[in-house]
């Protein structure tokens, strides 16, 4: 995936600056199957392309080369566009529901439990904006939680929170991912990715450089990104060459599903 954008340039005095097209390679070369029954977190630092892949599962963003070929329509949990801070909790929950693409009847039918996990009190009724970072995430997560898509997409819903709303987000997640077929997390937080997938990979400047068990790859990730804070970047780099020598891409090939073939064999 690759962006063009417009960039300032000087001329190494910072005398003269200049703008120029240039190009952002935010993936590269990545290619995956995710499975029925998988939890796939992905980690990674700020910019390695987390965001960039979920939103091209997601259909968001069409990809510069290649497809994503999805069983059925993935949907992201991400309400935070249709919110308005004017209005109160209470009526964005009904909007949040209707931007999901629940019916009406539907979105009433789902407000009361959207009201219990968001757990907001009398707060409920103020306006949005009058809201802490933490108590928007916690309705912007009750929201989101509502909708039960088959392929669900999570973007760091559950990194904000006190402890109460982590146990009741983590017990409704553990719900969620009974009811979905897969789950992309995106997340910063190695040990989230742990706990809750089943499977992780792990992004670095837009390519794949691990892929597998949650638990093993979030290590690696956690190792990594301790070394990086500590300024120990020849320590970092050993673990980041080392993950890479470990990695094997994956080979994805799509075979024609076999109906198909067989009705394109029997009339040619
Ligand atoms: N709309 C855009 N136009 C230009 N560049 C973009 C755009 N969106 C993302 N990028 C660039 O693509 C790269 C990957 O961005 P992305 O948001 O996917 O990273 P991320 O891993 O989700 O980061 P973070 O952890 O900070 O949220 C970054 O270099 C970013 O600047």
């Amino acid at each position: 995936m690759t962006y063009r954008v417009n960039a300032e340039e000087d001329d190494g005095h910072r005398r003269r600056l200049w703008r120029r097209a240039t190009r952002v390679h935010a993936l590269r070369g990545v290619s995956l199957v995710a499975r029925r029954g998988e939890t796939i977190g992905i980690l990674g630092h700020n910019g390695s392309g987390k965001s960039t892949l979920l939103r091209i599962i997601a259909g968001l963003e069409p990809p510069t080369s290649g497809s994503v070929l999805a069983t059925s329509t993935p949907t992201f949990l991400g309400v935070n566009a249709a919110l308005q801070p004017e209005l109160t909790g209470g009526r964005n929950v009904r909007l949040g529901l209707l931007a999901m693409g629940l019916t009406p009847k539907e979105a009433e039918a789902a407000v009361p439990d959207v009201l219990e996990l968001a757990a907001l009190g009398p707060a409920i009724h103020r306006p949005m904006k009058t809201y802490s970072s933490g108590m928007g995430a916690r309705l912007r997560f009750a929201i989101a939680a509502a909708a039960q898509p088959d392929i669900l997409l999570i973007d760091e819903a559950l990194a904000t929170g006190d402890a109460a709303t982590k146990a009741r987000s983590d017990e409704r997640m553990r719900k969620i991912r009974e009811q979905a077929g897969t789950i992309f997390l995106v997340s910063h937080a190695a040990q989230v990715i742990e706990e809750m997938c089943t499977r992780a990979i792990w992004l670095h400047e837009g390519q794949i450089i691990s892929d597998g068990p949650a638990e093993q790859t979030a290590r690696a990730y956690r190792w990594w990104a301790w070394c990086e804070a500590q300024g120990d970047t020849d320590k970092a780099r050993g673990v980041l060459e080392g993950t890479i020598a470990r990695h094997t891409p994956a080979r994805v090939s799509l075979a024609e599903p076999r109906g198909r073939r067989a009705r394109r064999k029997a009339t040619s």
